[in-house]
């Protein structure tokens, strides 16, 4: 097996085989995750229907769920899709979108974290009030900082065993035991809509690409945002000129680069 031990590498080995992602996102992400995911290298499939999403995780090399705009048949769908992964040894992230918001979104978590989850990603606020505690999340946007969720982030982790994604202005990851840091991107990041929904695609992608390290496979994808969100912001002249620049700036991030100038460190 060729080395996939850096964010570079990784990146190089999903374009020389592209996996096949199921992304479940929600209307506001499709057809943004679905640019990042073939700017990035990977090959995105938003098939989330009960009727075929546990059929067609069976043929994708990972899934990804995101309850941003949940429904009742869409809930039916994810849940059919984890419970096929899961069965078949496939990674699956889960991105719980404003997941303390109302009752029917609390209960579709909890029963999604019982379908065991890989790698959970969400920014702060999300993850602080899935590990418990009191969030200042305001609907789909976060209003608590990075720091203020990491031991939420390793209580979640040890809790579900599972990686834990926290982003923000410097992303935290952890399994419960190892953590790091991973610092970069823009402050425009947050001011386009479902560029987490986004990543947490990617997260699945990298997954798919590298299923012998979770972790591993979690930073790259955070790396890969970091330093694509910097190369966007160069130039740009707000959200909207920042969004196309940033899957210019994907589809341009070679190896070398992202392994040059991706910024990690322990916590
Ligand atoms: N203030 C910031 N500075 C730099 N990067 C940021 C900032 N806020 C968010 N990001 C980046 O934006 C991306 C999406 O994260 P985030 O905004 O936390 O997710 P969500 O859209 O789910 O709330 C991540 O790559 C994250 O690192
Ligand atoms: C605005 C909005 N409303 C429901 S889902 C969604 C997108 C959220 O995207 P992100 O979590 O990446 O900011
Ligand atoms: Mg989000």
């Amino acid at each position: 097996m060729q080395n996939r031990t850096t964010p570079g590498a990784m990146l190089k080995a999903m374009r020389e085989k592209p996996p096949l992602v199921q992304c479940i996102t929600n209307y506001v992400a499709m057809n943004i995750a679905a640019n990042v995911l073939l700017a990035a290298g990977a090959s995105p499939a938003m098939v989330h229907a009960a009727e075929e999403a546990g059929e067609f995780a069976g043929i994708a090399s990972a899934l990804t769920v995101n309850i941003g705009t949940l429904s009742t048949q869409w809930l039916d769908g994810m849940q059919a899709a984890a419970k096929a992964a899961a069965s078949a040894g496939k990674p699956w992230v889960l991105d719980p979108v404003a997941h303390y918001a109302t009752a029917f979104r609390r209960n579709a978590v909890a029963d999604l974290l019982a379908l065991k989850p890989t790698i959970i990603r969400g920014n702060a606020s999300e993850i602080i009030a899935l590990a418990g505690g009191e969030s200042r999340g305001q609907g789909v946007d976060s209003r608590d900082p990075v720091d203020e969720a990491e031991e939420s982030a390793r209580r979640l982790a040890e809790r579900q065993q599972a990686i834990v994604a926290v982003t923000g202005a410097v992303d935290f990851v952890t399994d419960g035991q190892r953590a790091v840091r991973v610092h970069g991107g823009s402050v425009l990041m947050p001011r386009v809509t479902a560029l987490g929904c986004s990543l947490t695609c990617l997260v699945g992608a990298f997954a798919a690409t590298v299923p012998e390290d979770m972790f591993g496979a979690t930073v790259a994808a955070l790396a890969t945002f970091a330093v694509a969100g910097e190369d966007a912001a160069l130039g740009a002249a707000g959200p909207g000129s920042f969004s196309w620049r940033f899957l210019d700036a994907l589809s341009a991030l070679d190896a070398e680069t992202l392994d040059a100038r991706a910024r990690i460190s322990a916590a």
